[in-house]
């Protein structure tokens, strides 16, 4: 990622937009696009229970949302723009957006793990029928079709990982990035099923009533990203 001084932001967003992040690792990872165009948010999501924070650029708000609802809020019109991770847009199926950058944020992978001593292999190769505990849904119905594998899916919407451990799954579903959540639970990573890293996503709408404010953003997250 690279960064570049360019026109001063007044000069740049000609209608109000707002812009939908998570907080946590997505808002803390966008701050480095916005400041390509000298913005900055004004408020922590962390400290602050504020859901709508301006921005230095009076025609630019960021909305808060959970992660998994940022590409609902984009769909819908209720804001402009957002990033999400491609694990949550599999989920969602990208209807209404348009996704034109990989930001190469937020990177890690959706892997399958079990515990270290369950035979994921050789229950596969016997044709055994698994229970998966996930909050992708989407992505490992997808997956295990493709391969023949006949599951059983739990839907989790968090700490998947405790699942081997208490009986409720043989396997998960879910996001590694260091795989120290693995390690510490004593699971195994057994297969990799999809890089990941969050786009900027733009409602399709925005892009053709709004392309004068929006543009100015979209070549500069293009620029930071690559
Ligand atoms: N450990 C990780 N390392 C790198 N990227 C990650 C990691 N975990 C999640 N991500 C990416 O960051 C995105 C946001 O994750 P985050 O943990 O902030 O929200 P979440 O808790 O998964 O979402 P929600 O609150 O909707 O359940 C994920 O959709 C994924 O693309
Ligand atoms: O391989 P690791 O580096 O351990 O990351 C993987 C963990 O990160 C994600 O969780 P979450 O976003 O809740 O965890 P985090 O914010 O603490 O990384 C994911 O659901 C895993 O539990």
């Amino acid at each position: 990622m690279k960064t570049q001084t360019v026109a001063q932001p007044s000069q740049i967003i000609s209608a109000p937009l707002t812009l939908a992040l998570s907080k946590g690792r997505i808002f803390d990872e966008t701050k480095p696009f916005l400041a390509e165009v000298g913005i900055a948010v004004d408020g922590d999501p962390e400290t602050s229970r504020r859901l709508i924070l301006p921005t230095t650029q009076p025609n630019l708000r960021v909305i808060v949302v959970r992660a998994t609802d940022v590409p609902t809020y984009v769909q819908y019109g209720a804001a402009d723009f957002g990033v999400a991770g491609a694990d949550v847009l599999l989920e969602h199926g990208g209807e209404g957006l348009y996704q034109p950058i990989d930001l190469k944020i937020a990177n890690c992978r959706i892997s399958v793990a079990a515990p270290e001593d369950f035979d994921y292999a050789n229950a596969v190769r016997q044709g055994a029928r698994l229970r998966v505990a996930t909050k992708y849904l989407q992505t490992a119905r997808e997956h295990f079709a493709a391969k023949g594998v006949h599951v059983d899916l739990i839907k989790l919407y968090g700490s998947m990982e405790l699942a081997p451990l208490v009986g409720l799954a043989d396997a998960i579903v879910d996001l590694v990035s260091s795989g120290s959540t693995l390690r510490a639970n004593r699971l195994v990573e057994v297969e990799q099923i999809k890089s990941i890293s969050s786009r900027l996503i733009v409602n399709q709408a925005a892009l053709k009533l709004k392309r004068a404010a929006l543009q100015p953003l979209l070549d500069a997250f293009e620029r930071v990203a690559n």
